[in-house]
Protein backbone atom coordinates (compact mmCIF):
# COMPACT_ATOMS: atom_id res chain seq x y z
CA UNK A 1 0.00 0.00 0.00
CA UNK A 2 1.12 3.06 -1.13
CA UNK A 3 1.25 6.37 1.20
CA UNK A 4 2.10 8.80 -1.90
CA UNK A 5 -0.49 11.50 -1.89
CA UNK A 6 -1.41 12.77 -5.61
CA UNK A 7 -4.08 15.50 -6.69
CA UNK A 8 -5.45 15.81 -9.65
CA UNK A 9 -6.43 19.25 -10.01
CA UNK A 10 -8.74 21.11 -12.50
CA UNK A 11 -11.31 18.62 -12.74
CA UNK A 12 -14.68 19.64 -14.72
CA UNK A 13 -16.96 16.49 -15.51
CA UNK A 14 -18.09 13.73 -13.51
CA UNK A 15 -16.68 11.12 -15.95
CA UNK A 16 -12.94 12.34 -15.19
CA UNK A 17 -13.55 12.86 -11.33
CA UNK A 18 -14.38 8.81 -11.30
CA UNK A 19 -11.78 8.19 -13.39
CA UNK A 20 -9.67 10.11 -10.92
CA UNK A 21 -10.89 7.88 -7.98
CA UNK A 22 -10.98 5.00 -9.52
CA UNK A 23 -7.35 5.54 -10.21
CA UNK A 24 -6.84 5.70 -6.48
CA UNK A 25 -6.11 9.82 -6.80
CA UNK A 26 -6.03 11.02 -2.60
CA UNK A 27 -7.35 14.58 -3.78
CA UNK A 28 -9.46 16.18 -6.61
CA UNK A 29 -9.46 19.52 -7.08
CA UNK A 30 -12.20 21.88 -8.21
CA UNK A 31 -11.44 25.78 -9.02
CA UNK A 32 -13.30 28.39 -8.76
CA UNK A 33 -11.61 31.03 -10.40
CA UNK A 34 -13.69 32.63 -13.22
CA UNK A 35 -9.89 33.30 -15.70
CA UNK A 36 -9.59 29.36 -15.93
CA UNK A 37 -10.36 27.22 -18.33
CA UNK A 38 -11.09 24.78 -15.54
CA UNK A 39 -13.73 27.07 -13.74
CA UNK A 40 -16.82 25.73 -12.11
CA UNK A 41 -19.41 28.03 -10.63
CA UNK A 42 -20.49 27.25 -7.44
CA UNK A 43 -23.52 24.98 -8.34
CA UNK A 44 -21.16 23.16 -10.48
CA UNK A 45 -18.72 22.37 -8.00
CA UNK A 46 -20.83 21.27 -5.55
CA UNK A 47 -22.48 19.47 -7.99
CA UNK A 48 -19.30 17.17 -8.55
CA UNK A 49 -18.55 17.20 -5.07
CA UNK A 50 -21.21 15.09 -4.15
CA UNK A 51 -19.83 12.07 -6.48
CA UNK A 52 -16.37 12.65 -4.46
CA UNK A 53 -16.51 9.39 -1.86
CA UNK A 54 -15.89 9.45 2.06
CA UNK A 55 -11.55 8.49 1.22
CA UNK A 56 -10.79 11.14 -1.37
CA UNK A 57 -10.26 14.69 0.04
CA UNK A 58 -12.05 17.39 -2.03
CA UNK A 59 -9.45 20.27 -2.31
CA UNK A 60 -11.38 24.13 -3.46
CA UNK A 61 -8.86 26.03 -5.14
CA UNK A 62 -9.42 30.25 -5.07
CA UNK A 63 -7.53 32.64 -6.51
CA UNK A 64 -7.56 36.35 -3.64
CA UNK A 65 -11.24 35.60 -3.41
CA UNK A 66 -12.73 38.25 -0.79
CA UNK A 67 -14.46 36.81 2.56
CA UNK A 68 -18.16 36.72 2.04
CA UNK A 69 -18.26 34.82 -1.70
CA UNK A 70 -15.54 32.71 0.26
CA UNK A 71 -17.61 31.73 2.77
CA UNK A 72 -20.17 31.10 0.29
CA UNK A 73 -18.53 28.92 -1.83
CA UNK A 74 -17.23 26.80 1.03
CA UNK A 75 -20.99 26.45 2.55
CA UNK A 76 -22.13 25.47 -0.96
CA UNK A 77 -19.34 23.43 -1.58
CA UNK A 78 -18.02 21.52 1.99
CA UNK A 79 -14.57 21.05 0.43
CA UNK A 80 -12.24 19.29 2.96
CA UNK A 81 -9.54 21.70 1.85
CA UNK A 82 -9.18 25.44 0.50
CA UNK A 83 -5.64 26.08 -1.36
CA UNK A 84 -5.50 29.47 -1.93
CA UNK A 85 -3.27 30.31 -5.03
CA UNK A 86 -3.49 34.38 -4.67
CA UNK A 87 -1.15 36.96 -2.95
CA UNK A 88 -3.48 35.81 0.32
CA UNK A 89 -1.28 36.44 3.61
CA UNK A 90 -0.83 34.50 6.38
CA UNK A 91 -3.45 36.95 8.49
CA UNK A 92 -6.11 35.83 5.67
CA UNK A 93 -5.51 32.02 6.37
CA UNK A 94 -5.33 32.58 9.82
CA UNK A 95 -9.29 33.91 9.88
CA UNK A 96 -10.04 30.82 7.80
CA UNK A 97 -8.99 28.49 10.33
CA UNK A 98 -10.30 30.45 12.87
CA UNK A 99 -13.91 30.44 11.63
CA UNK A 100 -13.81 26.63 9.82
CA UNK A 101 -11.96 23.39 10.59
CA UNK A 102 -10.81 22.88 6.92
CA UNK A 103 -7.35 22.17 6.12
CA UNK A 104 -5.56 25.31 4.17
CA UNK A 105 -2.62 24.70 2.03
CA UNK A 106 -0.99 27.86 0.20
CA UNK A 107 0.19 27.56 -3.35
CA UNK A 108 3.41 29.58 -3.35
CA UNK A 109 5.32 30.32 -6.92
CA UNK A 110 8.99 29.00 -6.55
CA UNK A 111 10.86 30.71 -8.82
CA UNK A 112 14.28 30.94 -6.10
CA UNK A 113 15.55 29.68 -3.22
CA UNK A 114 14.25 33.04 -1.74
CA UNK A 115 10.74 32.14 -2.64
CA UNK A 116 10.95 29.06 -0.53
CA UNK A 117 12.39 30.70 2.86
CA UNK A 118 9.53 33.63 2.45
CA UNK A 119 6.89 30.74 2.76
CA UNK A 120 7.95 30.16 6.04
CA UNK A 121 5.79 33.50 7.06
CA UNK A 122 3.10 30.08 6.48
CA UNK A 123 4.45 28.33 9.09
CA UNK A 124 1.83 28.72 11.67
CA UNK A 125 -1.27 29.88 9.30
CA UNK A 126 -1.27 27.01 6.51
CA UNK A 127 -1.66 23.22 6.68
CA UNK A 128 0.46 22.19 3.83
CA UNK A 129 2.83 24.37 1.01
CA UNK A 130 2.27 23.73 -2.58
CA UNK A 131 5.00 24.48 -4.56
CA UNK A 132 4.30 25.64 -7.99
CA UNK A 133 6.17 27.22 -10.92
CA UNK A 134 5.90 30.83 -10.69
CA UNK A 135 2.79 32.47 -12.12
CA UNK A 136 2.45 32.98 -15.84
CA UNK A 137 -0.41 33.37 -17.22
CA UNK A 138 -2.88 32.04 -14.72
CA UNK A 139 -1.56 31.77 -11.47
CA UNK A 140 -1.63 28.37 -11.75
CA UNK A 141 -2.49 25.38 -14.38
CA UNK A 142 0.13 26.46 -16.86
CA UNK A 143 2.28 23.64 -17.02
CA UNK A 144 5.09 25.13 -16.33
CA UNK A 145 7.68 22.95 -13.84
CA UNK A 146 9.92 24.76 -10.77
CA UNK A 147 13.63 24.13 -11.10
CA UNK A 148 13.56 20.69 -9.03
CA UNK A 149 17.42 21.95 -7.78
CA UNK A 150 15.81 24.47 -5.36
CA UNK A 151 14.09 21.72 -2.91
CA UNK A 152 16.73 19.70 -2.30
CA UNK A 153 18.27 19.99 1.19
CA UNK A 154 15.53 23.01 1.58
CA UNK A 155 14.26 22.50 5.63
CA UNK A 156 10.55 22.10 5.35
CA UNK A 157 8.55 24.02 8.03
CA UNK A 158 5.20 22.18 6.98
CA UNK A 159 3.79 19.22 4.98
CA UNK A 160 4.29 19.98 1.28
CA UNK A 161 3.54 19.32 -1.94
CA UNK A 162 4.88 19.48 -5.48
CA UNK A 163 3.13 20.97 -8.76
CA UNK A 164 4.14 22.59 -11.96
CA UNK A 165 4.15 20.87 -15.28
CA UNK A 166 3.75 17.73 -13.91
CA UNK A 167 2.49 14.00 -15.64
CA UNK A 168 2.80 10.52 -17.08
CA UNK A 169 6.22 11.52 -18.54
CA UNK A 170 8.26 12.89 -15.23
CA UNK A 171 6.35 12.34 -11.93
CA UNK A 172 8.35 9.08 -11.09
CA UNK A 173 11.45 11.35 -11.67
CA UNK A 174 9.93 14.46 -9.76
CA UNK A 175 8.89 11.88 -6.76
CA UNK A 176 12.71 10.30 -6.92
CA UNK A 177 14.43 13.67 -7.25
CA UNK A 178 12.54 15.91 -4.89
CA UNK A 179 10.43 12.90 -2.20
CA UNK A 180 7.51 14.97 -2.78
CA UNK A 181 5.25 13.64 -0.07
CA UNK A 182 2.67 15.09 -2.72
CA UNK A 183 2.05 15.39 -6.26
CA UNK A 184 -0.76 17.61 -7.99
CA UNK A 185 -1.15 17.62 -11.44
CA UNK A 186 -3.92 19.19 -14.12
CA UNK A 187 -2.51 20.68 -17.69
CA UNK A 188 -0.12 17.63 -17.88
CA UNK A 189 -3.42 14.94 -17.71
CA UNK A 190 -4.95 17.10 -20.13
CA UNK A 191 -6.41 16.40 -24.04
CA UNK A 192 -6.95 20.68 -24.37
CA UNK A 193 -7.19 23.05 -21.59
CA UNK A 194 -9.63 22.11 -19.53
CA UNK A 195 -10.37 18.86 -20.95
CA UNK A 196 -8.72 15.81 -18.67
CA UNK A 197 -7.91 12.77 -19.98
CA UNK A 198 -9.02 9.74 -17.87
CA UNK A 199 -5.67 7.40 -19.46
CA UNK A 200 -3.31 10.56 -18.31
CA UNK A 201 -5.10 10.12 -14.85
CA UNK A 202 -4.29 6.47 -14.64
CA UNK A 203 -1.46 6.89 -16.15
CA UNK A 204 -0.09 9.48 -13.65
CA UNK A 205 -1.43 7.60 -10.43
CA UNK A 206 0.14 4.70 -11.24
CA UNK A 207 3.65 6.27 -12.10
CA UNK A 208 3.62 7.95 -8.90
CA UNK A 209 2.43 5.15 -6.92
CA UNK A 210 5.05 2.94 -8.49
CA UNK A 211 7.72 5.49 -7.72
CA UNK A 212 6.48 5.57 -4.18
CA UNK A 213 7.29 2.12 -3.56
CA UNK A 214 10.22 1.77 -4.79
CA UNK A 215 11.10 5.10 -3.35
CA UNK A 216 9.99 3.06 0.44
O1 LIG B 1 -5.71 25.01 -12.85
C1 LIG B 1 -6.00 26.20 -13.04
O2 LIG B 1 -6.60 26.60 -14.05
C2 LIG B 1 -5.59 27.21 -12.02
C3 LIG B 1 -5.97 28.53 -12.19
C4 LIG B 1 -5.61 29.48 -11.26
C5 LIG B 1 -4.86 29.13 -10.16
C6 LIG B 1 -4.47 27.82 -9.99
C7 LIG B 1 -4.84 26.85 -10.90
N1 LIG B 1 -4.42 25.54 -10.73
C8 LIG B 1 -3.75 25.14 -9.54
C9 LIG B 1 -3.26 23.77 -9.36
O3 LIG B 1 -3.26 23.25 -8.24
C10 LIG B 1 -2.53 23.11 -10.48
O4 LIG B 1 -2.68 21.74 -10.36
C11 LIG B 1 -1.05 23.47 -10.38
O5 LIG B 1 -0.92 24.85 -10.59
C12 LIG B 1 -0.24 22.72 -11.43
O6 LIG B 1 -0.74 22.98 -12.71
P1 LIG B 1 -0.04 22.30 -13.97
O7 LIG B 1 1.32 22.89 -14.10
O8 LIG B 1 -0.94 22.64 -15.11
O9 LIG B 1 0.00 20.83 -13.72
Amino acid sequence: MSDQLIKICGLTTGDTIDASVDAGATHVGLVHFEKSPRHLSIAEAAKLRSRVPDHVQVVLLTVNLQPKPTSEALQEIQPDVLQLHGAENPEWLALIRQNSNLEVWKAVGVKDRGALERAAKYRDSAHRLLYDAAAGALPGGNGLALDWRLLLNHRHVLPWGLAGGLGPHNVADAIRYTGAPLVDASSGLESEPGKKDPAKIAAFCKAAREARAKAA
